[in-house]
């Protein structure tokens, strides 16, 4: 298979005015009786019926070695449409185009057999995703290690948990050498070792060319594996953009009452910076209250997705640092990339970021304070209100968040007109690197996020290298090598 390098633009899969509708039963017994009714009626459509348009008139163009994550609210249509792609369900009409083979992870287990035993399952699976008898049999055993059923894979599939089943599903569709991969939420039940595997066969495979279609709530998942984000609302492509741009709007879509009208505007406002090159604003999500971007919207090419382990991280940033203090002048505290929302009850006026001396700053080596301060006025009486903090780094995964809320504090409610100033004092224990600070003031109400502002992305700033270390935090460390009296006797 070529690289996704060799052959960047290829269309792999072409959705033209794909729609989907289906017919709602208003009496499940009438269903039943549908065809004796329609040879009764000489053919007339039977009563008691109506008409859903789950999907509609989608259009969209996927190129090899691109990862679309697909976002939405519940019932949006997402699975409808993975399963138009995946074949397993017929648009209603509209064309979809498929070019290479096809293992699709949908729901949980849909393709297994429960009364078959694994062994039997992996066979039934891998010769409907079309792989050749001598294929499964050169490939049995690579599919029972990486699944890690073990013993378990003569039993049959109903006695499997839900993990377990996850995991042959999976397996199966990374080892038939498809060249499209989509999934369904599915990795969402496996446990944390299998899905930090799953994360590095997804990435090697992207690496490989291969094409990923992945629908999932989990919006820090979407941005770390996709390029490209696709937000689903009634049937419809809202947004295709960077997942950062998509998760922040998806963010403010799920938390206000007013639904899409909340969003109208600030869709228009990302189509136009698109179509004018202004590139995206913003970022990601919670009760956290808040988020951050360079960010994830400047999405790193498939290739770059795993860091290298073999750069160091302070190698990287060396280079950058001297730079950074003549850099951090020219920077506005505001990030231009700000993405803020709510506002009408209280306002988050004025965000502050200085070093632990209260000095405004816009670089700090790695494990310094910083400060975040936030003034912030209430326009009507906010009771209970919760402020929150996250740190993103530039790709929109959150790196740091918390809130008084998770911190057991109890803020008094703020009168109309009442100031409330709050600060945040965090110990930078991240590697060198572009981050963002987003910043929330919520309240929940029922159990639910009432958002009064959100000021995602809000600052911009750099941390510089303290010492030559890898990987994403940094966790001071000394290493201490004794030898034994015993081994320094020549033997
Ligand atoms: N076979 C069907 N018959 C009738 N309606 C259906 C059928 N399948 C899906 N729907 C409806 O189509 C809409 C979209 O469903 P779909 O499962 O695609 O949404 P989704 O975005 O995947 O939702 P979720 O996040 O809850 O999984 C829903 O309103 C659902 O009830």
């Amino acid at each position: 298979m070529p690289s996704a390098e060799e052959s960047p633009s290829e269309t792999v899969i072409s959705l033209h005015g794909v729609t989907k509708t289906y017919t709602i039963w208003d009496d499940p017994a009438a269903r039943l009786m549908a065809p004796l009714r329609r040879l009764w009626s000489g053919g007339k459509p039977a009563a008691a019926t109506r008409q859903f348009t789950a999907v509609k008139a989608i259009s969209l163009a996927i190129t090899r070695g691109e990862c679309l994550g697909i976002i939405g609210r519940n019932g949006a249509g997402k699975s409808t449409l993975l399963q138009m792609i995946a074949g397993t369900v017929q648009p209603s009409t509209g064309t979809i185009a498929v070019h290479g083979r096809v293992a699709a992870l949908l729901e949980l287990g849909s393709g297994f057999n429960p009364d078959f035993t694994g062994r039997e399952n992996i066979h039934l699976n891998a010769a409907i995703l079309g792989l050749t008898k001598p294929e499964i049999a050169q490939k049995f055993d690579a599919i029972v290690a990486y699944s890690g059923i073990g013993e378990f894979i003569d039993q049959p599939v109903r006695t499997y948990s839900s993990g377990m089943t996850l995991r042959l599903a999976f397996a199966v569709c990374v080892h038939v050498d498809a060249d499209i991969l989509i999934i369904d939420e599915a990795l969402a039940v496996g446990d944390a070792r299998f899905q930090f595997k799953c994360h590095a066969t997804l990435e090697q495979m992207l690496k490989e060319g291969r094409t990923i279609i992945f629908v999932s709530h989990d919006t820090n998942a979407v941005k770390r594996m996709c390029r490209t984000a696709v937000l689903l609302e009634r049937g419809e492509v809202l947004l295709k953009g960077s997942p950062n741009d998509v998760t922040n709007i998806y963010t403010k879509l799920i938390t206000s009452p007013h639904g899409v009208e909340a969003i109208r505007d600030d869709l228009a406002a990302l189509r136009q910076r698109t179509e004018t090159g202004e590139g995206r604003p913003h970022s990601g999500e919670a009760i956290d209250g808040t988020n951050s971007s360079e960010s994830a919207g400047a999405q790193p090419p498939a290739s770059s997705l795993p860091a290298p382990a073999s750069l160091l991280a302070s190698d990287l940033a060396a280079s950058a640092s001297e730079n950074l203090l003549t850099e951090e002048r020219s920077h506005q505290q505001i990030s231009d990339k700000e993405y803020a929302y709510g506002g009408e009850m209280g306002r988050i006026e004025t965000v502050t970021l200085t070093d632990a001396d209260d000095q405004p700053r816009l670089a700090f080596p790695a494990g310094s304070r910083i400060r975040v301060r936030l003034s912030c006025l209430a326009a009507q009486t906010i009771p209970d209100p919760i402020y929150a903090l996250t740190i993103k780094d530039v790709r929109g995964q959150e790196i740091y968040g918390t809130n008084t809320y998770f911190q057991n504090q109890s803020p008094p409610s703020v009168p109309p007109g009442g100031r409330v100033e709050v600060r945040f004092e965090v110990q930078l224990n991240v590697q060198a690197g572009v981050y963002f600070i987003s910043l929330g003031w919520v309240r929940l109400v029922n159990g639910e996020v009432q958002v009064i502002h959100r000021r995602y992305d809000s600052i911009r700033f750099d941390v510089m290298p303290r010492d030559k270390s890898f990987g994403l935090a940094h966790c001071p460390t000394t290493i201490e090598v004794k030898m034994p009296a015993s081994a320094q006797r020549p033997a």
